[in-house]
C-alpha cells in the first residue's frame, strides 16, 4: 500500500449497519411486505437475513434492495437446527430479546469473536422479564438456548450505556404483558425507537428513559437506510489526514445519537462541512464534504463516547497525527468488541511506530508521530482492519495489511471506495 497523494472525488459509503439489521428484524415480525433501499449487503446484516429465513420468513434480497415478508411475531416459526449470528453482536443480543417471548426454542451460536463477547448484560434483564436463558457460564457465552416463554413488563435501569442491550429490552418489551421501562446512564443509538414508530408501534421517549406497551402489532412499510456515519468516518479520516485531500461523501446518517465523530473533528480542528441535510422524518442525513486539515489532540469521554463508540479507533489513529496528547477515557466497552479495540488499536499502531499508552477505560495518545512502516493485521475485527488500511495513507513506507476479509462485515466495497479516490 503505498503512501497516498491527495484524495479526490465522491463516495455513496453504503447503508447503515444498525439501521439495516432492524429493518430486517421489524419487517420480520410486522405484518406485510416491507421493502427497503440502500441496505448493507455486509457480512453482519446477511447473518441476521439468514437467521430470519431459518425461523420462516421468505426474505428476497437483491444487492442493496430487501423485500421482507412478515406474518406478525406470531408467524416466526421454531428452527430445528442451531441460528448462527457470524461475527455479529447485534443480531445475537437483539434476537434473544425478540426470541424470548417466542413459543419455541431457540439455539444461537457464532464464530470465535462472539465466542468471547458477553450474553449476560441482554440475560439479566431479560430473565427478570421471566425469560428462560441458558448458555456457558449460566448464559454468559454462546452457545445460547432461549426456551421461548410469556413475559411480563419491568422497569430497568441500564447498567451499561448499550444500544443493543436497550433494544432487546424493547423487542421483549413488544410482546410482554404491560409496560416495559427502560433509563439508560447516557443516551445511545435510538434506531430501535424509531423503527417501532416507522412500524406503527407507539414508544414514549422523554430524555433518558423510554416506556412501550406490550401486545403491539406492526405493520409493514417501504424505507431507505441511510448510509453508515461509521463507515464514512474511515474516508472522513482520510480525508482529514492525507494533504491535498477533498473527498465529499454522499448521504450519510447525521441521527445525532451517532455523530459524536462530527463533534471530536471540529475540537481537532478538521476542515469539514454538511452540505445538505434531509429532515428528521426517520433518520436524518446529509452530505459531508471534508479537507485536509491540520488537527490538534483532544479529550473524549462521558456522554460522547456512546455517541462515537465504533469511531474511536480510527479516532486513535487522527490522533497520532494530531498535535499535543490525546486522552480517551470511559470507553471500558471497546474491551468487549470483536477484539479488545483497547489493545488491539494500541498494539497494532504501535508496530507502525505511534505512541500510545492503554489505560483500563480507553487511551492516551502522543501526537504528532511520522508512522513508518510494518507489518499489521485486524485481527479479524473489521474496523481494525479499515483503520489500518487508512494508517496506510499516511505512513512513510508501504506496509503489509492481513486478515482484511473481516472488513467485509460491515464496508464490502472499502477497498473499491477507496480505490475510486486515491
Ligand atoms: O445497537 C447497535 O446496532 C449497536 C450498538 C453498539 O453496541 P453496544 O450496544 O454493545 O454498545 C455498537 O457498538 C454496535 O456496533 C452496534
Ligand atoms: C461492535 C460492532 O458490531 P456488533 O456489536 O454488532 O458485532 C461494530 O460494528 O463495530
Amino acid at each position: 500500500m503505498p503512501a497516498a497523494k491527495g484524495l479526490l472525488g465522491e463516495i455513496s459509503v453504503p447503508g447503515d449497519k444498525s439501521i439495516s439489521h432492524r429493518a430486517v428484524m421489524f419487517g420480520a415480525i410486522a405484518n406485510g411486505t416491507t421493502s427497503v433501499r440502500n441496505f448493507l449487503p455486509g457480512n453482519d446484516c446477511l447473518s441476521t437475513v439468514s437467521c430470519f429465513r431459518n425461523l420462516g420468513v421468505n426474505i428476497e434480497t437483491s444487492g442493496t434492495e430487501i423485500k421482507i415478508h412478515g406474518n406478525g411475531i406470531e408467524g416466526l416459526k421454531e428452527h430445528t437446527g442451531i441460528l448462527d449470528v457470524g461475527n455479529s453482536g447485534t443480531t445475537i443480543r437483539l434476537m434473544m430479546g425478540l426470541l424470548a417471548g417466542t413459543p419455541f426454542v431457540s439455539r444461537l451460536i457464532g464464530d470465535e469473536s462472539i465466542a468471547k463477547r458477553p450474553m449476560n448484560r441482554v440475560a439479566a434483564p431479560l430473565r427478570e422479564m421471566g425469560a428462560l436463558i441458558d448458555g456457558r457460564e449460566n448464559g454468559k457465552f454462546i452457545p445460547i438456548t432461549i426456551t421461548g416463554t410469556r413475559l411480563k413488563g419491568i422497569s430497568y435501569s441500564l447498567p451499561v450505556a448499550s444500544a443493543q442491550v436497550k433494544s432487546a429490552i424493547l423487542l421483549a418489551g413488544l410482546q410482554a404483558d404491560g409496560e416495559t421501562t427502560i433509563s439508560e446512564i447516557a443516551p445511545t443509538r435510538d434506531h430501535t425507537e424509531r423503527m417501532i414508530r416507522l412500524f406503527g408501534g407507539k414508544i414514549e421517549t422523554s430524555g433518558k428513559s423510554i416506556a412501550i406497551q406490550g401486545g403491539q402489532k406492526l405493520y409493514w412499510t417501504d424505507f431507505e437506510v441511510p448510509g453508515d456515519i461509521s463507515s464514512a468516518a474511515f474516508f472522513l479520516a482520510a480525508g482529514s489526514l492525507v494533504p491535498g485531500s477533498e473527498i465529499l461523501l454522499k448521504n450519510v446518517g447525521l441521527n445525532w445519537t451517532r455523530t459524536g465523530i462530527l463533534d471530536v473533528l471540529e475540537k481537532m480542528g478538521a476542515d469539514f462541512s454538511i452540505i445538505r441535510t434531509s429532515g428528521d422524518v426517520f433518520e436524518p442525513s446529509g452530505d459531508i464534504l471534508v479537507k485536509y486539515s491540520r488537527l490538534k489532540g483532544t479529550t473524549i469521554g462521558g456522554d460522547l463516547v456512546p455517541r462515537l463508540i465504533d469511531e474511536l479507533p480510527i479516532i486513535a489513529l487522527l490522533a497520532t497525527q494530531a498535535e499535543g496528547e490525546t486522552i480517551i477515557r470511559d470507553a471500558a466497552e471497546l474491551r468487549v468488541k470483536e477484539t479488545d479495540r483497547i489493545e488491539t488499536v494500541a498494539d497494532e499502531l504501535r508496530k507502525l511506530g505511534a505512541k500510545i499508552e492503554t489505560t483500563p477505560d480507553g487511551m492516551v495518545i502522543s501526537g504528532e508521530t511520522q508512522l513508518g512502516s510494518g507489518t499489521v493485521t485486524s485481527h479479524g475485527d473489521h474496523r481494525i482492519g479499515m483503520m489500518l488500511a487508512v494508517a496506510g495513507l499516511i505512513c512513510q513506507k508501504e506496509i503489509e495489511l492481513h486478515d482484511i476479509e473481516a472488513i467485509d462485515v460491515s464496508y464490502p466495497d472499502f477497498f473499491t471506495h477507496l480505490g475510486s479516490i486515491k
